[in-house]
């Protein structure tokens, strides 16, 4: 490490110390360059808190703050002109200060831009207000200055804003308006109109990148958008929290393209859309989308569920992935003869035309508490639908420990993806799938017939009434199915809103 040096700054260059072979401003460039993580969280920006900044503070392990921003300088330490000693002053801490007392003029941002940690995070922290902006949709909430939760952060190419909610469910819609506006409903409830209105500082480009990470009971969001000159920005822009008062009751419709459409069984179809405006909307794990179509003169608007991708890959690290904006919807459409919506979706092509709603739904995953195990997913038809995701979100979350999976269906070519759901049930040992055919051909081997209350019997871990259940159960499918299930669980094996959950926007 470089010899420090005791001398205050002047600018006088008679402070600095001689730096070691291979440590000068251009080898510190080079290293920036080399792909080498500097920032040591995986150039991923972080919330930071006073206090685990305060924890970053030793030559090997360092950290500072400037004007809010998080720097981890623990490789620059070699290369600080003044010295490891000298950089040593402002670790651990909120070094704005200390860093214009000695040399305001340094062009932190660039040298540094390949060390960002994130945002110093403050819960007092205000942001610059713009007046509202006339929008048809928003009216302004009564106070003229308002607090954000939002935290930022910024590399020379791009721009972060991050949400934290308290809930694994949250609801996201993100619109972005060229070339620098955005409008931003992050709320921990559908019931909350809050949108969140910013004009940035400069202009960006879109589709952009979101991380969301749910975990039991919260989520953070994290919006990466690409600038479109490479700068850092001396401000963040303006914000302005509002009520949107508009489309309480009505619903709104989203373009979406197909870009794809592929057979699963002899009557069902993969659909998958992609949107194809600057809209944002994140699908939580069981909720569902409407679609409308005028067909043959008429209005006709139908739910469906969204499924995730059907590739499914054991999670590895846990470590969450960051999506394009630009988000696939895959839906699994039974083509009915009758069905006006259905026959008209399959009927469709590649490059055809779907008007999608924002998500809905009131199934939120916290429901899945931390002392819920074993959950209990009751499926028929097409109800097969929001299980998918629900098991796909419960394999990626550790504390359940069985999920098992009862699907009804007429006949064997009526399953849906039923190899899909038995390779999954050979790779992941805590799945497990039944079929079950009420007109099986004589070859079935199978469980045979419709859902009864023995069945469930059978299957439901019994319990005392003293002790609180650690089981839940999911039922979807036709309205009769879901309501004898759900007669049967309240009635005979004594469960409770809170250990079971019908989904019926099918
Ligand atoms: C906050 C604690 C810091 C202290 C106490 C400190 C102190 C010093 C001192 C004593 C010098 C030598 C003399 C001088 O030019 O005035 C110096 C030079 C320098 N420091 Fe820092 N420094 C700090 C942080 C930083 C940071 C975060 C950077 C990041 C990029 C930085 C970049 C430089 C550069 C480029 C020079 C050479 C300046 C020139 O040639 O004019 N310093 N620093």
């Amino acid at each position: 490490m470089a010899s420090g040096s005791s001398g205050s700054a002047t600018g006088n260059p008679r402070n600095k110390v001689a730096l070691k072979p291979g440590h000068s401003l251009m080898d510190w460039i080079r290293l920036g360059n080399s792909g080498k993580d500097l920032t040591g969280v995986g150039g991923v920006p972080i919330s930071v808190t006073r206090e685990q900044l305060a924890e970053h503070k030793t030559p090997d392990d360092a950290w500072l703050c400037i004007r809010g921003v998080v720097y981890n300088v623990t490789h620059y330490m070699d290369f600080h002109p003044g010295g490891c000693e000298e950089l040593m002053r402002g670790v651990g801490k909120d070094a704005t200060a200390l860093f214009n007392q000695v040399h305001a003029w340094v062009n932190y941002q660039t040298i540094l831009q390949k060390c960002i940690v994130g945002r110093l995070h403050s819960e007092e922290f205000t942001l610059p207000i713009s007046p509202p902006k006339k929008t048809s949709s928003l009216t302004v909430s009564s106070n003229n200055r308002s607090k954000s939760s939002v935290d930022w952060s910024q590399q020379l190419e791009s721009f972060t804003l991050l949400f934290n909610l308290k809930t694994s469910s949250p609801q996201v819609q993100i619109l972005f308006n060229e070339p620098d506006s955005l409008l931003c409903r992050v709320n921990e409830n559908s019931s909350d109109s809050r949108v969140t209105s910013i004009k940035l500082e400069g202009k960006i480009t879109w589709p952009a990148d979101i991380l969301i990470n749910s975990l039991t009971g919260k989520s953070t969001i994290q919006l990466k958008l690409r600038k479109k000159k490479k700068a850092l920005w001396k401000e963040f822009g303006a914000i302005i929290e509002v009520e949107n008062s508009s489309n309480e009751d009505g619903d709104e419709f989203w373009p979406t393209e197909i870009t794809s459409i592929n057979k699963q069984t002899h009557d069902s179809y993969l659909i998958t859309l992609k949107d194809t405006k600057n809209v944002y909307n994140h699908i939580n794990v069981g909720q569902h989308l409407l679609i409308k179509q005028e067909i043959k003169g008429e209005e006709v608007i139908r739910p469906y569920t969204p499924v995730p991708k059907l590739t499914y890959q054991k999670p590895t690290t846990g470590k969450p992935i960051w999506r394009s904006t630009s988000q696939e919807v895959n839906l699994l459409i039974k083509c009915y003869d009758l069905g006006k919506m259905s026959s008209w979706l399959c009927s469709q092509r590649r490059g055809s035309t779907v008007m999608i709603s924002s998500p809905k739904g009131s199934f939120n995953t916290d429901m899945f508490t931390k002392t819920i195990t074993e959950v209990y997913l009751f499926a028929a038809g097409t109800g097969i639908t929001p299980m998918l995701s629900v098991v796909d979100w419960l394999l990626k979350s550790q504390s359940v420990l069985k999920i098992r999976l009862l699907y009804f269906n007429k006949t064997r070519k009526d399953i849906i993806l039923e190899d899909k759901l038995d390779q999954l049930a050979s790779e992941e040992s805590r799945f497990s799938v039944e079929h079950i055919l009420s007109e099986p051909s004589s070859e079935w081997i199978g469980r045979r017939g419709h859902v009864s209350l023995d069945l469930l019997q059978e299957v439901l871990p019994k319990h005392g009434d003293d002790i609180p259940r650690s089981d839940f159960v999911c039922i979807c499918g036709p309205r009769p199915f879901t309501a004898m299930v759900e007669k049967w669980l309240k009635e005979h094996l004594g469960y409770t809103s809170e250990n079971y959950y019908s989904f019926s926007g099918q």
